[in-house]
């Protein structure tokens, strides 16, 4: 597929604040016609033209040190990242437990009544919350899906019941288990995205602490995806194609599986494991390599049947962090991109533009036309 059939999504239409969501999806699952607000462009409905079966990479080896499993961690590793964005590793220290835990204990927050849910939905300008379709900030293309979102920084001590604080405050004391086996994911997500990051490094010809440092204490965010079945799901997406605009996503799929990532020429589906995540590149991670490594085109497409769910984690720098590639990486001098903060990206990705597949090409005319800030 060319570049021009990957249509880019129109910003984000401003809508007031106290716009409801307006679609219950697990009462338009029943239905044969869905709102039309739903339906994706026919040029974004491609088909998927073959599975993604590059070799997993092992941590298990890279982790205790061992030179050759790090060597071939390192060389699958930047083969995935030049060409397409996204491998997938085993042996990562998540146990199976937890992770069926969090699937089991979402769904108790998915399967409350529409209306408790969107008492505590997403607001206007933040992250953390409940979303049905994005309805409350997107009026077309909307994605076919619910959302719960909180940040996670993991470092201070005040984090460690931040979590199940928001569950209870926020949900009743009834889901204090929920925040704490989610609580407990995170901690594991944040370790494995630190992981990630020396692993990176490494193969970008860096000192394996180069990315690490930035993101110790970064505020990442822990999203739960739950895709309804659709009686139209050859015309809508669960989530449609795009690319993160945050560093790297970590990302768990149910056994259902939806997932599926661009390869530059064809949409590949990634056949789900519950031993495995996928690790994605995005659009600031790209930058902080210069280019290097592609930010991954992904999607999340829909079934008639079954209900869906992924388990994504948004790895994020600290908010202040300038992103701006080492000089290795630089040659003669010309950073592919300008320098900026996760912070401004955030605000544009998250509150003013809706993240697509060229958000870094609409965020850099927006942010040098923002006001100077006085340093
Ligand atoms: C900054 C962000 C916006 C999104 C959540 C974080 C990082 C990923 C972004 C997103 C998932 C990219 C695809 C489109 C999006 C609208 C979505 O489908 O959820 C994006 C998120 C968002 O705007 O909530
Ligand atoms: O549901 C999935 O498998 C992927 C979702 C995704 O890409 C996202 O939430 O950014
Ligand atoms: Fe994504």
């Amino acid at each position: 597929m060319s570049s021009s059939t990957l249509v880019s999504l129109p910003s984000m239409e401003p809508k007031d604040g106290n716009s409801l969501h307006r679609f219950n999806l697990n009462e338009l699952k029943r239905q044969a016609n869905i709102p039309a607000k739903f339906l994706w462009p026919k040029v974004d409905l491609v088909g998927t033209e073959g599975v993604f079966d590059e070799p997993l990479v092992d941590l298990e080896g890279f982790v205790k040190g061992d030179e050759i499993a790090t060597a071939k961690a390192i060389e699958l590793v930047r083969a995935a990242c030049t060409n397409h964005g996204f491998f997938q590793v085993i042996n990562h220290g998540a146990d199976a437990d937890l992770i069926q835990a969090v699937y089991r204990e979402i769904d108790t927050v998915f399967e409350l009544p529409f209306d408790k849910k969107l008492g505590f939905r997403q607001k206007l300008g933040g992250y953390t919350g409940f979303s049905s379709a994005h309805a409350e900030r997107f009026s077309t293309n909307l994605p076919w899906k619910e959302t719960f979102s909180l940040g996670y920084r993991g470092t201070d001590s005040d984090s460690d019941s931040a979590v199940v604080d928001y569950f209870t405050s926020a949900l009743g004391h009834d889901f204090e288990n929920v925040g704490r086996v989610y609580q407990k994911y995170c901690e594991k997500m944040r370790e494995l995205s630190l992981i990630i990051m020396e692993l990176l490094a490494l193969s970008l010809g860096l000192d394996r602490s180069y990315y690490r440092k930035f993101f110790e204490d970064g505020t990442s965010v822990m999203r739960c995806n739950n895709y309804p079945p659709c009686k139209k799901s050859d015309v809508t997406f669960g989530t449609g194609p795009h690319c993160d605009p945050n560093s790297i996503t970590l990302v768990h799929q149910d056994h259902v599986g939806g997932l599926e990532i661009f390869t530059g020429d064809k949409w590949l589906e990634v056949p789900p494991r519950q031993d495995v995540f996928g690790i994605n590149i995005g659009d600031t991670f790209m930058a902080f390599c210069n280019g290097r490594y592609k930010s991954c085109v992904h999607r999340a497409i829909l079934n008639e049947e079954k209900v869906r769910r992924s388990l994504v984690y948004f790895v994020n720098p600290k908010e202040e962090v300038v992103v701006r590639p080492p000089e290795d990486l630089v040659i003669n001098s010309s950073p592919v991109y300008p320098d900026f903060t996760w912070a401004s990206l955030f605000d544009f990705a998250n509150n003013r533009h809706r993240a697509g597949l060229q958000t870094l090409q609409d965020f850099f005319p927006w942010l040098s036309s923002q006001p100077k800030v006085p340093t």
